[in-house]
Parts: structure tokens; sequence; C-alpha cells
């Protein structure tokens, strides 16, 4: 059977916590139409190499999803890697200890368009590798005792963009702190010269999957977003692209990339809203990791 007639593979397997132990591998798969009546021929299995541990980290280990059908012999799909859902927690903290010492205290910013899940996956490495978890959107709001929201309305952008500035290079003073920063901090060149000690991350999100976040929590917070006519989605999906493409240059200036296209290639996922906010802080900290090694001249 051609693999192509598999549309996906969902693959499951969770880890045993304590022993680093791979448990209860299951796969299940959705067949194209054109090949359901043959669904009943075909045989999944899935094989597993064992999880590994170099000192306390825990190296992930590869998984086969191989398909028979029939009386043909067992072949392994083609349809991609994939990549199991393990437990998060544990690789967040592996992952976490294993580049603690190269990051040396230093400072990460998280970048990207409003809604990208900057303050969400922030948390979450902030937890993970014991740093402080800030947000600039939350400073200004503190200095200034008005919401962002307020403060466009009140004094205009150019007014909150000094503000945020500011708050960036406060933060620059400090060490050990995640960062979540606001969407439009990359425009100013004075911001990358604050954040420039430390590394900057840039969280890629497909414009649709923003769009629909943001049109689900409503746009009130996002003062840049909030006066478009024509319905939730396609308002914000088109201001998102006008703002997009004034800042796509910035963006690309980061110093690590955190694709959702590229996870969900990954993991054989079509669509980027399964991907969870600890499997995009995983994959943040594989390219955090990448870019020290880089830095370094230390093999990837
Ligand atoms: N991986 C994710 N999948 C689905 N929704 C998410 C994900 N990450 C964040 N969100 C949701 O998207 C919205 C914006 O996230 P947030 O972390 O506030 O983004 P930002 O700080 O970049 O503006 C929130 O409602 C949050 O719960
Ligand atoms: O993209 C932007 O210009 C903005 C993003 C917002 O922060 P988030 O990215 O945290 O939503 C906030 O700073 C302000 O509304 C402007």
């Amino acid at each position: 059977m051609d693999a192509k007639a598999v549309h996906y593979v969902n693959f499951y397997a969770s880890m045993n916590s304590d022993k680093a132990v791979m448990v209860k591998p299951a796969v299940s798969l959705q067949c194209s139409p054109k090949f359901r009546q043959e669904r009943k021929n075909l045989q999944m299995t899935v094989s597993r190499n064992a999880v590994r541990k170099v000192g306390s980290r825990v190296e992930l280990p590869d998984a086969g999803v191989s398909c028979s059908y029939e009386k043909f012999p067992a072949s392994t799909l083609d349809s991609g890697s994939l990549c199991s859902t393990f437990d998060d927690n544990l690789v967040l903290k592996g992952k976490s200890e294993e580049i603690m010492s190269f990051l040396d205290g230093r400072c990460i910013y998280l970048i990207g368009m409003m809604g990208s899940g900057k303050t969400t996956v922030g948390r979450i490495l902030a937890d993970f590798l014991g740093y402080c978890f800030r947000d600039s959107d939350k400073i200004v709001e503190q200095s200034c005792g008005k919401s962002v929201a307020q403060l466009f309305l009140l004094y205009g952008e150019g007014y909150f963009r000094e503000k945020e500035s500011e708050a960036l290079r406060t933060l620059s003073l400090m060490q050990c702190l995640v960062v979540s920063t606001g969407g439009g901090a990359v425009v100013r060149p004075i911001n990358w010269k604050y954040m420039q000690k430390g590394i900057t991350v840039y969280i890629d999100v497909p414009l649709e999957a923003l769009a629909q976040r943001i049109s689900d929590v409503g746009t009130a917070s996002r003062p840049l977003l909030h006066n478009e006519s024509g319905d939730a989605y396609n308002k914000a999906l088109g201001r998102l692209s006008t703002l997009f493409e004034e800042r796509a240059d910035d963006y690309a200036n980061a110093n690590a990339r955190v694709s959702l296209e590229n996870i969900a290639a990954k993991m054989g996922h079509i669509d980027v809203s399964n991907l969870t906010p600890n499997i995009i802080a995983i994959e943040a900290l594989l390219q955090i990791d990448n870019y020290l090694r880089r830095k370094e001249g230390m093999p990837l």
C-alpha cells in the first residue's frame, strides 16, 4: 500500500517520569477516503528504541511506525519523521538542565507577533530554567498606571514605544530573566541594543493561526487590531498581515527561531493548532541550544 494513502498518523507514547522508560506506545491512522474500505486490512505497529540517560540528561528515543497491508511484509512508512508525545515535563527538565550552564544567566527575549505565545511559552521556559518571567507590556502598565490600550488611546503609539524602550533598558541590566516583549518592540533599533546581551528567540506562528487565537480572545487589549471593520477573524488577519510585512525583516534578526510550521512537520501534524505550549517550549530550548553551540563552534 502506498504510504501517501495515509493522511496522518497519530502516535502516542508516554514515559514513566521516574524511570525514564517509555510505556504504552499506541498508534492510530487516518486514510484518504479512497482507501477507507481497505482500512481493515491495514496493520500498524510501533517500535521504539530505549530511552537513554546520559548523566542527568534524557535522550529522546527514535520511534518507528511500520505499516503492513494484508499479507505483505511490514514496511516503514515514508510519510515523514514522527516525533512522539513524551512526558513533556521530563523533556523540558532534561533540556533545561542541559543548557543551563551554557546560558550562564543570560536573559532570553521572546519576540514575535501579538498572540504568538510569548507570554504562555515564556512562563514555561522561566519555570524550567529557574529564571524569572517578565512581560514588557506589564512593566509599562505598572510604571504608567494605565493599560496598554489606555496608553494608545490617551497618548498615542509613540508614547507607548518610548515607555516600552524604557522597560527593555531596565530589563537589560538584569540577569536570569525570560522576557516576553511586545510584538512591535523589534522595530526600534535601540531595543535590539538592549536585548543584545541576551538571546533573542523569534516565535514564528502562521498568521492564520494568530488571527484565530486573537479573534477567540478578542482584540480589546490589543489596540493595534482594535479598529478594523469586518468579522473578528478577517479583520485580525488583515491587520496582522500588514504589521507582519513591516516587521518580518526585524524578526529575522533573532538569534534563534521557533517555527510552528517546522515543529508540526517534524511531528507529522497537519495543523499548527495541535501544538501545545509545552511542545513549543521544548523546541525553543532546542533552538537556543543550537544557537549556543553554533556560537561556541561546538557540534550540533
Ligand atoms: N500553543 C498554543 N496553542 C493554542 N493557543 C495558544 C498557544 N499559545 C498561546 N495560546 C493562546 O493565544 C493567546 C495569546 O497568547 P500569549 O501567550 O498571550 O501571546 P503573546 O504574549 O505573544 O501576545 C492566549 O489566549 C493563549 O492562551
Ligand atoms: O504588536 C504590537 O505592536 C503590540 C503588541 C502587544 O503586545 P503582545 O505582542 O504581547 O500582544 C502590545 O505591546 C501592544 O498592543 C502593541
